[in-house]
């Protein structure tokens, strides 16, 4: 399969490059019937959108999305869903030096060993800016796992160091309440000013975001290959910045006993679930029925004002470079949405491809 695409049975092909034409998805297999119009991916797209906060990049951008194909009368049809954001505020000019200076830390040196040809401008399709056809797809896949009861809500519960301890339980309105997307205030402020203290001495710092996914059935997933965890796993790592991902105890398990680590099992009104959920909601590549729990590790955004050590491509001499244009001072904030679009296409996925979605039951009432 081209590296374009994910998924088997809800398919999404992200197009496009950060200072092209537009950028967009393609997906393939929602079952026709499901209510869907342009403000159902917006309100996504307007929570993933950069020039928002003193947390993000300062590049201005509205991301209107419009639906192209495979929507008739506010209800899917069952064929290609086909979905357009035009670029509007790409400035290509602070890339010009850049062309043949692999900026160290992004992917700019190892795109040019594979393609020998590539889009310099604002990291072409390497940019975070292709999350958009992620997180258009993600608003599509949230609709369907919404009939089901299935929700899907991520935060970051570190950055720079510093670390979630209060986190309000309502998860899903307090970071709204806050740019850096994280569920305890006071954490939330002391990470806002770590992040200006980093953006002021040219650095850049990194975080962890957590994805929690209640109502997911039991026995979703496959036993052996196509496990939920491992395909989450390359839904996550597929993210631009992602560098690790653990479930429930995560690498904790490594140094845990066992009596400590196994979740025993209770039985409340006649149906039998563990007590505890170390095992993040999935043991032997299926859902146990307990809410699904995963983190990722991201790291600091790459380019940073502070001077650094490349090398041209061309002349093959050793060069310091200094990186100007519009960055984000750190990615967690930003990886939110991205990460709960992931999480939602995977599901549905899995939805799709094992019988649980019923045509009858996901069309509107008329
Ligand atoms: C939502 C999002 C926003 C990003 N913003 C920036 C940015 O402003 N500047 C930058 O250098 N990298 C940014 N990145 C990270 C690069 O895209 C990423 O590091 C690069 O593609 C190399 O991939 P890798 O880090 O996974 O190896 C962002 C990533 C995401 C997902
Ligand atoms: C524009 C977005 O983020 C961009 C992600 C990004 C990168 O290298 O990943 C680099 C910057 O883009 P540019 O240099 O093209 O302005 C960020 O602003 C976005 O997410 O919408």
């Amino acid at each position: 399969m081209a590296g374009n695409t994910f998924g088997h049975s809800f398919r999404i092909t992200t197009w496009g490059e950060s200072h092209g034409k537009a950028l967009g998805a393609v997906v393939d297999g929602t079952p026709a019937g499901l209510a869907l119009d342009e403000a159902d991916i917006q309100k996504e797209l307007d929570r993933r959108r950069p020039g928002q906060s003193a947390a993000a990049t300062p590049r201005k951008e509205k991301d209107r999305v419009e639906i192209l194909s495979g929507v008739f009368e506010g209800i899917t049809t069952g064929t290609p869903i086909s979905l357009i954001v035009y670029n509007k505020d790409a400035n290509s000019s602070s890339y010009d030096k850049l062309r043949n200076k692999p900026r160290p830390g992004h992917a700019d040196f190892a795109y040019m060993e594979k393609y020998g040809h590539r889009d310099h401008r604002g990291g072409g399709r390497s940019s975070g800016r292709e999350t958009i056809g992620r997180v258009a797809a993600g608003a599509i896949a949230k609709k369907l796992l919404g009939v089901y009861g299935i929700e899907v809500v991520a935060h970051v519960i570190e950055l720079g160091g510093i670390r979630a301890e209060n986190i309000d339980p309502d998860i899903k309105n307090a970071i709204e309440k806050n740019p850096v997307r994280c569920a305890d205030p006071a954490a939330a402020t002391k990470m806002l000013e770590m992040i200006e203290n980093m953006r002021n001495c040219g650095e850049s710092t990194g975080g962890i975001v957590e994805i929690l996914t209640t109502g997911v059935p039991a026995g979703l997933g496959e036993p052996v290959f196509n496990k939920i965890d491992a395909d989450i796993a390359a839904a996550m790592m597929g993210i631009g910045a992602v560098k690790g991902i653990e479930f429930g105890a995560g690498f904790k398990a490594a140094r845990m006993r066992g009596s400590e680590m196994n979740d025993a099992f209770e039985v409340d009104n006649e149906t039998i679930k563990p007590f505890t959920n170390n095992a993040g909601g999935v043991l032997g590549g299926l859902t146990t029925g307990m809410p699904l729990i995963c983190r990722c590790a991201v790291k600091p955004t790459p380019s940073i004002s502070s001077t650094q050590h490349t090398a041209d491509m061309l002349t093959k001499k050793e060069e310091i470079i200094e990186i100007k244009g519009r960055h984000d001072p750190t990615i967690p904030p930003r990886m939110v949405p991205v990460a709960e679009a992931m999480m939602a296409i995977v599901l549905a996925d899995h939805m799709i491809q094992s019988g649980r979605i019923d045509p009858d039951s996901i069309l509107p009432e008329k």
